[in-house]
């Protein structure tokens, strides 16, 4: 599905992933771990074109989309993004925030599918109402649905338990689960939460300092081997 090679990036002069290989296969959770700063958001924004890679490829579904830069050509190529902070539009309601999500698709698929109500039904009880006058939780869940709305064949997740209660923290984590059981999505989780990120992972990748020191399926991962590698 996903595959990096040697992927770099820097902000001006100063250079925060060195040589990141990984793969995010379908049907499974690769999740992407490691200390604050180390630069797990910096590499989910280097898939989904929100800032530009210096160097290394990328790969997806067979396809080289190195060279389609933006955000909006890696959405249309099947990435979906859900950043961490949510960046649901506040003063637009649920239905105008999942509809932003036709942008990248053709306007015959221009619908909501009902899955995304099966997931997350209080979206739909809350259709009309504002994003900013949501919970935390609700957002959260709000921007999973509006990154479903594309149907991504590769849908990366930046730290969704942050600042969420535990209720909504356990409905997120079944919604991956469904998502994975699929099997035709690969997942890409950022995720501090480590109990969170070790329950539901296949595959572990730890980063220090813009690198790569664990790169393995669960059957290879021991819990405090990775926790030690992701713990300040
Ligand atoms: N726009 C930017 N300009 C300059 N430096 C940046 C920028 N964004 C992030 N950085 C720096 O890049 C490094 C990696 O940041 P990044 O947000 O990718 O890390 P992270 O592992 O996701 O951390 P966190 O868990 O705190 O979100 C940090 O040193 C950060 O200060």
């Amino acid at each position: 599905m996903l595959t990096l090679k040697d992927l770099t990036l820097h902000y001006g002069h100063s250079q925060i992933l060195y040589d990141i290989s990984m793969e995010a296969k379908p049907g499974a959770v690769t999740c992407l771990m490691g200390t604050n700063g180390v630069g797990k958001t910096s590499l989910l924004k280097a898939i989904s074109g929100t800032h530009p890679r210096s160097g290394g490829s990328m790969v997806l579904n067979g396809q080289d989309i190195s060279a389609r830069t933006s955000p909006h050509a890696r959405a249309q190529a099947g990435i979906g993004y859900v950043p961490q902070g949510r960046d649901i539009f506040p003063l637009m309601t649920v239905r105008e925030n999942l509809q932003t999500g036709y942008a990248c698709i053709p306007k015959s698929d221009w619908t909501i599918p009902d899955e995304v109500f099966e997931l997350f039904p209080i979206l739909k009880d809350f259709l009309n109402r504002r994003g900013g006058d949501l919970s935390g939780g609700q957002q959260q869940q709000l921007a999973i649905a509006r990154a479903m709305i594309a149907q991504p064949k590769l849908l990366l997740l930046d730290e969704p338990t942050e600042g969420i209660q535990p209720n909504i923290i356990k409905q997120i984590g079944e919604v991956i689960k469904y998502l994975r059981s699929k099997g035709d999505m690969a997942i890409i989780l950022v995720e501090q939460f480590f109990d969170f990120a070790y329950e539901l992972g296949d595959h572990f990748v730890a980063l220090e300092r813009g690198r790569v020191i664990h790169n393995a399926p669960r059957a290879e991962t021991l819990r405090e081997d990775l926790l030690a590698k992701v713990s300040v």
